[in-house]
């Protein structure tokens, strides 16, 4: 993917200046479909937005970066009309002077693909599609057409799903849940701007191809795209322009941009994909700590490795962590320590637990470790939760509730949960999705210290680049190991190329 583009930056200045010398401060551009002004959202006493101005053109893809915690998610519910700003105002193009909310919002075809899927998992793809529908009518046959609308979507936006539409979401992988929440979003009948949260995060390098590839139909038929993503280079890669977020704010937007100019005006010290030193410094592989036997290939990993599973999304990679997971001493074709920690890849369903705090969430994997004849040291447990707090830079109190940090941060939780542990066999699926580029760069080199210091780390990613930060790599594709990599043969080229090819077998 290209990091360097022609050097037209415009400031967020100068945008305005252009703005204004064109258009009333509601309407910026001529074909704005979508404009915020000023908008300022606080809740309770974290400024969420301050005085947010920003528009999207018709038939655009606007990018929207910036670290975790920046205030995007909460731009896009504002924009969405799912909250209100404390003060400021969202306007669209034909609609002027409407009072902004959810009707209305729905009313000009503003739909949103939410970060944490929001799909309800006891009811089947087609019925959640007939639910999201605002113009459904329960008239006869409805399930049926139901049915053949999401079906005939999949089938356009990600050919090959493998998605049957009568199954129940809570049967699907992560990848096909993210996939029929966009095709659903897709169902809408005169979508006018399709608003994207990390679309991308939980899709395979094929699926999200293809939705790359149907968003620029979208775009050219004046169908509007705002698509939030932390992977800097889809979001160079496929946007028109790319607006970038610091501390509630818009800090600049920008045409032509390149990753180490967006990377800056988001600040604090972070360094391009390209810089970021990868795996193969020395390191001692020690004994096998880890394998699962049987048919397909030898599965192992070693203390003071980092091994990867790579492949297309659902090749059996989830399968795979949760069988060393949950390996017990008489468990056949697997041996895992006693001591293990993992980070589960749907952080909504089986991670977060919502009612504690940041704190709580943060140690209730290490307890064990922090006590004495059974009780909590409970100086132990603060220190633990400052220090992981302070090393991740989990924006959030440790006493806040979980559910009040943004998903990048929440996640975090996640991952400090997991090293915060004395777990000698760390298992972790698709960790950082949602993390910003910054704590990225920091938690590889945080993986690789504590890899040094004897832990063994199988990690499961669909951003097949962070694969060179492994020691060694197996391709997964259909549930068995296709090959290994290391060393040299380590590279995103030939993952790809293994995750697809027929007759690469080991
Ligand atoms: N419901 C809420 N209650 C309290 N605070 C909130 C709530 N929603 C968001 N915040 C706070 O507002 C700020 C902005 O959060 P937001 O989710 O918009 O960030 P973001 O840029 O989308 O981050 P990420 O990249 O992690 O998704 C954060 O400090 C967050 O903790």
């Amino acid at each position: 993917m290209p990091t360097t583009m022609k050097p037209t930056t415009t400031s967020v200045g100068e945008e305005r200046a252009a703005d204004a010398a064109t258009a009333p401060a509601t309407a910026p551009g001529q074909a704005a479909t979508i404009a915020a002004r000023g908008v300022t959202k606080r809740y309770g006493s974290t400024r969420a937005l301050t005085g947010v101005d920003l528009h999207v053109e018709r038939g655009e893809i606007l990018g929207l970066v910036g670290h975790n915690g920046a205030g995007k998610s909460t731009l896009m519910r504002i924009l969405a009309g799912r909250e209100q700003p404390d003060a400021g105002a969202v306007t669209a193009r034909d609609a002027a002077g409407t009072t902004w909310d959810a009707r209305s919002a729905a009313a000009a075809g503003v739909r949103m693909v939410y970060q944490e899927l929001a799909l309800c998992a006891d009811l089947t793809v087609a019925e959640n599609a007939y639910l999201s529908d605002r113009r459904r009518s329960a008239s006869f046959g409805w399930m049926g057409r139901a049915e053949r609308r999401i079906g005939e979507v999949l089938d356009t936006v990600f050919p090959g799903h493998g998605i049957a539409v009568v199954r129940r979401v809570g049967e699907l992988t992560l990848a096909q849940r993210q996939m029929v929440e966009i095709a659903r979003a897709l169902c809408t009948e005169r979508l006018g701007l399709l608003i994207l949260d990390e679309p991308t995060e939980s899709l395979g390098v094929d699926a999200a191809g293809q939705l790359y590839a149907h968003l620029h139909r979208l775009t050219a038929d004046g169908v509007s795209v705002l698509l939030i993503s932390h992977r800097m280079a889809e979001v160079i890669a496929h946007s028109d322009r790319v607006a970038v977020m610091r501390d509630g704010a818009v800090a600049g937007v920008f045409t032509g941009a390149d990753e180490r100019t967006l990377l800056h005006a988001m600040g604090g010290e972070v360094h391009a994909a390209a810089e970021v030193e990868a795996a193969a410094e020395a390191r001692e592989a020690g004994e096998v700590v880890a394998a699962i036997r049987g048919d397909g290939a030898p599965f192992t990993v070693r203390s003071g490795e980092i091994v990867g599973l790579a492949g297309l999304a659902g090749q059996g990679q989830e399968r795979m962590l949760t069988r060393l997971w949950s390996a017990g001493p008489l468990t056949r074709g697997v041996s895992a320590p006693r001591r293990r920690a993992y980070v589960p890849g749907d952080r909504q369903t089986s991670g977060i637990l919502p009612l504690w705090s940041v704190a709580q969430n943060l140690t209730v994997a290490a307890l064990r470790s922090i006590s004495t004849a059974g009780v909590v040291n409970g100086r132990a447990k603060r220190e633990l939760a400052a220090r992981w707090i302070d090393a991740l830079r989990i924006r959030g109190a440790a006493g806040t509730p979980i559910t009040a940090l943004s998903g990048g941060n929440q996640q975090k939780v996640l991952v400090a949960r997991a090293f915060a542990t004395d777990a000698s066999l760390v298992l972790l699926d698709d960790p950082f999705r949602g993390v910003d580029v910054a704590t990225k760069n920091e938690l590889y080199t945080l993986m690789k210290a504590e890899a040094a210091a004897g832990r063994a780390i199988v990690w499961y990613s669909t951003e097949n680049a962070e694969m060179a930060h492994c020691d060694r790599v197996y391709v997964l594709r259909a549930g068995r190991i296709v090959s290994e990599l290391a060393g040299d043969s380590n590279t995103e080229e030939r993952i790809i190329a293994d995750s697809f090819e027929e007759g690469t077998a080991r």
